[in-house]
Parts: structure tokens; C-alpha cells; sequence
């Protein structure tokens, strides 16, 4: 029989870069070889939720009072780590991603153990894990970034390692962990608006995320995510971006010269709360990332059709903003990651307007705000009272129904949150492990 000894929820939110990652100059440590920066989303829409419990198992009783913290328990535990990833238990394995961020914890907790006898002994322990995405996993929509950030904030919390649970590891220093797990879930543990900086240090000491400012900074912010094909990508970007590095030339410039002085610029409009400046960035380094895929060798593609229209509306729009003068500048921007989908950003008063646009040019994208952003659904067709006067109808043909298949419509959001943290499980909905150490109401998760 299993027991929980110690367990912990948290639930961490995605983040959608507007100055991209992409190539690494360290594959193990996961160093970049440029900075990037990301808007991250609420997550009281697009989450992953965490538990993490230790646990007693009758043999492992005996064997830890002996034992105790050594570091032979420690690596028998690690053996007997389970992780269940939306109701599927996958291999956590004795290395790569997962093993490097769990391995990391046990050991900072360790270390506390060591140092404070006072202590409760946990980290001889082995941990269930179970996650749950409320929106679909590998499908370039950043599910690794927030799903490993929600693991490192569970087991840093069921660990009491983060200053939020009297630890001494600040969010800085616990990104440098989920950055391990994947480089963009490191911008993850933290709210508003998040630079990862690259860093200069071999061990990667250095490389880690920083908020530029808070959520609060720029509420006004809203994001509408257009998904165009919720499949498995072709070329998954831990791969597409090596294949970049070895063969893009692009690349060198984008290092050098493109993102260090786009950094500066998209920092400064952020703190000024500067949307036009933010949107040109934003869309110009989307190009030039994709620029840089196309200039890898094989090519990598990953727009396809329907997201060039979306380019070509949203350019068009801006243009006709911009025409129209009395400094209103643009309405919206977009940003696509390593996948077709279009994530657009636009100050709140020009939502109503990107949705009717996109709805009509996009017909039939299932959409039916769960999330209650907007007072009432926009109109279905185009009105021409909302539209910049030299906005050209023509810019793209309407696409056949389904092209976009769905509309997400969402909002700059706040960094991971403990759910709730404790020696046993409770039997209200906050965590996903029963008393008996097992996955529980799987079934129960509302998905988006
Ligand atoms: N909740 C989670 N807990 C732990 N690991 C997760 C979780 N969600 C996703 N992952 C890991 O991330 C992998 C998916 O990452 P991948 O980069 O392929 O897709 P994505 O993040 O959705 O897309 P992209 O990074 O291009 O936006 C999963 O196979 C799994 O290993
Ligand atoms: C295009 C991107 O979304 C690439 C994200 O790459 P990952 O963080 O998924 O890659 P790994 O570090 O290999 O796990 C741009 C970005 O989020 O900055």
C-alpha cells in the first residue's frame, strides 16, 4: 500500500513569445543562443495543473529511517518516480528532460534536509506526478512551457523550496530548472510580461527569466489565439532549431545584431505601454524567424496558407489604421510560434473588430468565448462603421469554412499558483492524487 506523505498542486500558464527562441548552443543545459521575450497568457484559460505528492510506500518505511536522506535513497526513490500526463502514465526514464528537473529539486530539498535537521525527511521519497493540459497537448501551443513550468512550481512547492512556500530559491533561480525541462518554460514561471535572458556562464548559471513587468502593468492586453490545426507538428522545434543553427547563415545576423537591438526596442514600448511600436516588433520577428526556418537547409515550414491570409488581413488592417491618421497606429499584431497557428495581440477595444474580421474572412471557426471576454458575441458579418474608410475588402478571399477552425480569446495573465500544499490529499477538487497515491478525477477536467 502507498500513502501520501506530502503533496502539492500548482497550476502554471503558457506564454506566447514575441521575440522567438530559436537554437541552442547548449542541447543538455538547454542554453539559447539568443534572448527572447514573451507575453504570458491567463491561465484561467490555458493551463496545465500539477500534483505532486511523496510517497510512503510500506517498504520504502523501513528502509528510510536508516537510510534516511542519503544519496542512495535519494536515487532508489528516483527509480520509483511515476508521472501520469493527461491520464496516461508515461516513462519518466533515468535521463533527459523530466529526470534532469526532478533530479534537481530532490537534491535542492536534500540539501535543506541536510542542513536543517528540523527537517520533515522527504526527499527519500519517491513522487507521483500527474498533469493535466485543459487544451491540446503538442499542438504548438506551448504545452511544454507550461507544463513543465507547472512541474517545477508543484515540486518546488511540495518541496517548500520557492520563497512563495518559505524557501530560499527565488523564481529566477527556479526557471534556470524549468528551462532544463524545456527553454520556454522558464518564461512561464512568471506573469505579464518575461525576457529570458540568454547568459554568458557555460554551467548556465546565468540563463534565466526575468519579469520585465507585470500583468498589471498592461491589462489591456488581449490575445485571440486562431488555431489553424490543433496536430502534431512535422518538425518539432527541439530538432527544427538544431537543424538551424548547423545550417542557417540567417541565424548569424538574428544572433548578433536582430534580437539584441529588438529586445531593447519591444522592452522600451512595453514599459511605455507603446502598442504600435510592441505590434511592429512582435510582427517583424515572427518574420524573421520564419525567414530563418525557410533559410535552414532543408527548408522548415511552418505557416501554411490560411496563416499567410492571416498575415495579409492583419497587415492590411494596420495599414488602413495607420492611413486613417490621428496617431491610432495598429489595431492588431501577429505572431506564429513553430506551427501555423496565429496568435494575434491587440489592446482590448480592438477586439470586437480583429474577431468580426477574422469570423468573416475565416467562416464557421468555432468560437463561442467560454471565457466571457466580451459583453456579446461580435457580429458574424463585416461592418463597415468599424472598419478603417480606406481598408480594402479585397486583401484576401474569404477561405472555406473551417480554415481556422477555432478562436481562443484570452488576456496577459499571472505567474503559476499554488493550489494547495499539505500532508494529505484533500476530497475537494484541488488536487489530481488520491489518499491511495494514485491519479483521481481525470475525467472531471473541463477542457477548452
Ligand atoms: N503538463 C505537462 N507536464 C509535463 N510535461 C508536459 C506537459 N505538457 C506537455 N509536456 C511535455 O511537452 C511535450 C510537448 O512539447 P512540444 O514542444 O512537442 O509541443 P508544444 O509545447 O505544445 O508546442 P510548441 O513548443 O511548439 O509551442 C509533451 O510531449 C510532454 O513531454
Ligand atoms: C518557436 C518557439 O515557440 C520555440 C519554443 O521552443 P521549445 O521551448 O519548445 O524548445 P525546447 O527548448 O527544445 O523544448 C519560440 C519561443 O517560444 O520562444
Amino acid at each position: 500500500m502507498a500513502r501520501i506523505k506530502r503533496i502539492a498542486t500548482a497550476s502554471a500558464p503558457v506564454n506566447i513569445a514575441v521575440v522567438k527562441y530559436w537554437g541552442k548552443k547548449d542541447t543538455k543545459l538547454i542554453l539559447p543562443t539568443n534572448d527572447s521575450l514573451s507575453v504570458t497568457l491567463d491561465q484561467d484559460h490555458l493551463r496545465s495543473l500539477t500534483s505532486s505528492a511523496a510517497v510512503e510506500v510500506e517498504e520504502e518505511e523501513e528502509q528510510g529511517e536508516s537510510a534516511s536522506a542519503s544519496a542512495a535513497a535519494a536515487a532508489a526513490a528516483a527509480s520509483k518516480d511515476r508521472l501520469w500526463l493527461n491520464g496516461v502514465e508515461e516513462e519518466i526514464g533515468s535521463e533527459g528532460r523530466l529526470r534532469t528537473c526532478i533530479d534537481e529539486l530532490r537534491n535542492a530539498r536534500r540539501k535543506v534536509e541536510g542542513e536543517d535537521g528540523g527537517v520533515e525527511k522527504i526527499a527519500h521519497l519517491p513522487l507521483h506526478i500527474v498533469s493535466e493540459n485543459n487544451f491540446p497537448t503538442a499542438a504548438g501551443l506551448a504545452s511544454s512551457a507550461s507544463g513543465f513550468a507547472a512541474l517545477v512550481w508543484s515540486i518546488s512547492s511540495l518541496y517548500q523550496l520557492n520563497s512563495d512556500s518559505g524557501g530560499h530559491l527565488s523564481t529566477s533561480a527556479l526557471s534556470r530548472v524549468a528551462r532544463q525541462g524545456s527553454g520556454s518554460a522558464c518564461r512561464s514561471l512568471f506573469g505579464g510580461f518575461v525576457a529570458w535572458q540568454g547568459g554568458e556562464a557555460k554551467d548556465g548559471s546565468d540563463s534565466l527569466a526575468l519579469q520585465v513587468a507585470e500583468r498589471e502593468h498592461w491589462k489591456d492586453l488581449h490575445a485571440i489565439i486562431c488555431v489553424i490545426s490543433d496536430a502534431k507538428k512535422g518538425t518539432p522545434s527541439t530538432a527544427g532549431m538544431q537543424r538551424t543553427v548547423q545550417t542557417s547563415a540567417a541565424l548569424q545576423s538574428r544572433i548578433s545584431h536582430v534580437v539584441p537591438e529588438r529586445m531593447q526596442r519591444i522592452t522600451s514600448a512595453i514599459k511605455q505601454r507603446d502598442f504600435d511600436a510592441f505590434a511592429k516588433e512582435t510582427m517583424r520577428d515572427s518574420n524573421n524567424f520564419h525567414a530563418t526556418c525557410l533559410d535552414t537547409s532543408p527548408p522548415i515550414f511552418y505557416l501554411n496558407d490560411t496563416s499567410r491570409l492571416v498575415i495579409q488581413l492583419v497587415e492590411e488592417l494596420n495599414r488602413s489604421s495607420e492611413q486613417a491618421g490621428a496617431g491610432a497606429g495598429a489595431i492588431a499584431a501577429y505572431t506564429f510560434d513553430a506551427g501555423p497557428n496565429a496568435v494575434l495581440y491587440a489592446p482590448e477595444k480592438n477586439v470586437p473588430l480583429v474577431l468580426s474580421l477574422i469570423r468573416h474572412y475565416f467562416p464557421n471557426a468555432d468560437f463561442d468565448d467560454p471565457f466571457k471576454l466580451l459583453p456579446s458575441l461580435p457580429r458574424d458579418g463585416l461592418s463597415s462603421a468599424d472598419l478603417p474608410s480606406t481598408f480594402n475588402k479585397s486583401v484576401i478571399p474569404v477561405s472555406e469554412a473551417g480554415a481556422v477552425r477555432r478562436l481562443i480569446h484570452t488576456r496577459v495573465g499571472d505567474g503559476p499558483r499554488i493550489l494547495g500544499a499539505g500532508s494529505s490529499s484533500t476530497d475537494d477538487d484541488t488536487h489530481l492524487i488520491g489518499q491511495d497515491a494514485l491519479p483521481i478525477r481525470l475525467q472531471r477536467v473541463k477542457r477548452v
